[in-house]
């Protein structure tokens, strides 16, 4: 399996190769050059097998030679035994024919740790065996940021930077990333929103002295395996619910459009997904222009879904190349127009998205109402994000066809939301209920460059 770039002229890769290398060196993302498929029979096979057996099955045509069979189901093994559900991913009914497919059993409490967890386990595997070491910079709105230094903390190979925007995470997100003690991790806070922060990550990865010097590696969905693990939960829950033999819909909260992506190469690899509905906040540029085909960032506006709060979807370039017919130059193109202002979908790339994907809004008091309508009518509590997805998802939902929407994260990671929404207050499970007293280490730095270049290469030195 090799891997090409969104942009067409990076050098093409293999597995191990992009994962370690995070951003492709000509600006783009990494893809697997052809996508496996699953038939029928290899997708109801699943049904039975635990998480980690269908994990192993659906993701092992993408890694190739680079771990054996054992390494593999080992590394997954090892990637879930923390979560503190035994599937992992449970699905759980809120009426006949919409569940919600809970997410938050990890360490960390969002999604984020189904693929952080896992290449934690790869880049300790393929570092162990080349004895290299690696500098990791990553972009959070909150849940990248805390999944990764929780699965990095402490090990001897690589560094951690996580940049945040300062004030525009939870209180719960921010202490779940500055109060780990391993020197190794370095939460820096920066002035400006998620959009600024990532921005910063791709223009040390486009810096090629500063990006070989400290060996830089990404943990960003901009990570192929990121996404990669992410595809797994699709094919589980919808097996449960009766695929191969009945299609179901996801709706999916969405910000940087990596977790939406995973289900889009779920279908392309055969599983049968009616719609996939990508659910934004008011942060609403996906929903804008998949209606319209303009995609112009104009500014992100804070909202009680914080981790959603993103004009600029790192991951929409993926679709764009789907959409385009693979053709790297003319999704150069449109990202050069991005860095100008924007730019317009072609009408033929327009229509592919729309087959592809459906979408819609959700306002702040929209969120909130969803919540407080939710916990009255089911008993369950939901995360800002997730109430998002929930009432997206019951507008979409067609009769018929079982929609499954994503709940990203436990509603304790922002228990100041929830408690406005419901008058309850939801409590951290007790392995974290002392993370209010813990002392918090974070270092507050301007949206500069080379000022975050600098102070990088000098904790390393030391
Ligand atoms: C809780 C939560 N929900 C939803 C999202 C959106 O996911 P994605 O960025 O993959 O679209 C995020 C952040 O990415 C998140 O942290
Ligand atoms: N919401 C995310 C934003 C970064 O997304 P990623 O999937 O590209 O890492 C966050 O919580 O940080």
């Amino acid at each position: 399996m090799q891997y090409i770039s969104t942009r067409g002229t990076a050098p093409v890769l293999t597995f191990e190769q992009a994962m370690l290398t995070g951003l492709a060196r000509d600006g783009g993302l990494y893809l697997p050059e052809t996508i496996p498929m699953m038939s029928a029979d290899d997708i109801r096979a699943l049904g039975g097998l635990s998480y980690e057996e269908a994990a192993f099955r659906i993701m092992r045509p993408y890694i190739g030679a680079t771990f054996t069979d054992t390494a593999f189901q080992d590394i997954i093994a090892r990637a879930y035994a923390g979560f503190g559900h035994a599937a992992r991913a449970p699905l759980v009914q809120l009426d006949s024919n919409h569940h919600l497919l809970e997410l938050f059993h990890g360490p960390t409490l969002a999604f984020k740790d189904f693929a952080m967890q896992l290449i934690g386990q790869l880049f300790q595997a393929a570092l162990a065996r080349s004895g290299d070491r690696v500098t990791i910079v990553g972009a959070t709105s909150g849940d990248t940021g805390s999944a990764a230094i929780e699965a990095f903390r402490g090990l001897d190979a690589v560094d951690v930077f996580i940049l945040y925007p300062h004030g525009r995470v939870s209180e719960v997100q921010r202490r779940q990333m500055t109060t780990p003690v391993e020197s190794n991790v370095h939460a820096l806070a920066i002035d400006g929103h998620f959009d600024d922060a990532q921005a910063r990550v791709k223009d040390m990865f486009n810096d090629f002295a500063f990006r070989d010097g400290v060996r830089l590696a990404g943990v960003n969905s901009i990570n192929w395996a990121r996404v990669l693990a992410q595809v797994v939960y699709y094919f589980t829950s919808a097996v449960s619910l009766g695929a191969p033999d009945r299609a179901v819909s996801f709706t999916v909260p969405t910000g940087n459009f990596g977790d939406i992506f995973a289900g889009y190469i779920a279908k392309r690899m055969g599983l049968p997904i009616d719609r996939l509905v990508v659910a934004t906040n008011h942060n609403d540029i996906l929903h804008r222009c998949l209606s319209g085909g303009e995609y112009r960032p104009d500014g992100v506006i804070p909202s009680i879904s914080p981790s959603m709060d993103i004009q600029v979807s790192s991951n929409f370039e993926r679709a764009l190349f789907y959409a385009y017919n693979q053709d790297g130059a003319a999704v150069a193109q449109l990202m050069d127009e991005l860095k100008a202002g924007g730019f317009s979908v072609s009408q033929g790339a327009l229509q592919a998205l729309r087959e592809a994907f459906d979408s819609g809004r959700c306002g702040e008091d929209e969120t909130s109402a969803t919540i407080g309508r939710t916990l009255k009518a089911t008993g369950e509590l939901l995360c800002p994000h997730t109430a998002v997805g929930v009432h997206v998802a019951e507008k979409m939902r067609q009769r018929g066809v079982p929609m499954i929407t994503l709940a990203t994260a436990h509603p304790a990671k922002f228990p100041d939301a929830v408690e406005a929404a419901t008058g309850v207050r939801p409590p951290l499970p007790p392995r974290m209920a002392d993370l209010y007293d813990r002392p918090e280490r974070v270092t507050r730095i301007g949206n500069d460059l080379a000022a975050i270049e600098s102070l990088i290469r000098e904790r390393i030195a030391n």
